[in-house]
């Protein structure tokens, strides 16, 4: 599809509005002893590695890959789990860390299936929500932006896999 694309959050605002996350995150979990942070490939990225280096204390990192949205701009609402985390999470702090929100199915799927290995809590973060897309409500505890229904790209979040390397967040405009 022809299109062009345009800057919606400059580097400088992700960069303070990930201060401002951490700060919360590092509040939240400030008596945690093993923090693990979970990763959604690809989109989360760029987030996790921006995210982790301001999280205090004793943190671990691991990724699942799952993926619904292929190349298209609209989900098929099918879910697939195509790798799992490594680390056994039963009795762990775990939090999931997103790129963005749309219809909620991707972060719904993986909160259902992590929760059933009884960790010791469960936690949202996404660095983008888009609120009017929601089919599915997913209680979601650290949020950075909230946007309004635009095919976004940039900072790990493609279309068509490309746009992952901009260091800035835009959006996609299509053309005839
Ligand atoms: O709330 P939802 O409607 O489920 O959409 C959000 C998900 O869609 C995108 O991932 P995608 O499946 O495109 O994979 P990617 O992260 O590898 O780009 C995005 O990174 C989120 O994970
Ligand atoms: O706005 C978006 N951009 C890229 N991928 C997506 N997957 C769901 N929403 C989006
Ligand atoms: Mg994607």
């Amino acid at each position: 599809m022809k299109h062009t694309i345009e800057e919606m959050i400059s580097t400088q605002e992700i960069d303070e509005k990930l201060d401002l996350l951490a700060e919360q995150i590092n509040a939240h979990y400030a008596n945690s002893e093993r923090l693990l942070m979970v990763g959604l490939l690809k989109g989360s990225v760029v987030f996790m590695a921006d995210l982790c280096r301001r999280i205090k204390g004793h943190v671990e990192i691991d990724f699942m890959s799952v993926s619904s949205y292929g190349n298209a701009m609209t989900s098929t609402r099918e879910v697939k789990i195509l790798k799992d985390v490594q680390s056994d999470i039963q009795g762990r702090d775990v939090l999931i860390v997103e790129d963005l929100i749309d219809s909620g199915n991707t972060l719904n799927k993986i909160r259902e299936m992590l929760l059933l290995r009884d960790p010791k809590s469960l936690a949202l973060c996404t660095l983008l929500d888009k609120p009017e897309r929601r089919e599915i409500e997913v209680p979601v505890d650290f949020i950075g932006f909230t946007i309004p229904d635009e095919f976004i790209v940039g900072y790990g979040i493609d279309y068509a896999e490309q746009y992952r390397n901009l260091p800035y967040i835009a959006k996609v405009i299509p053309q005839e």
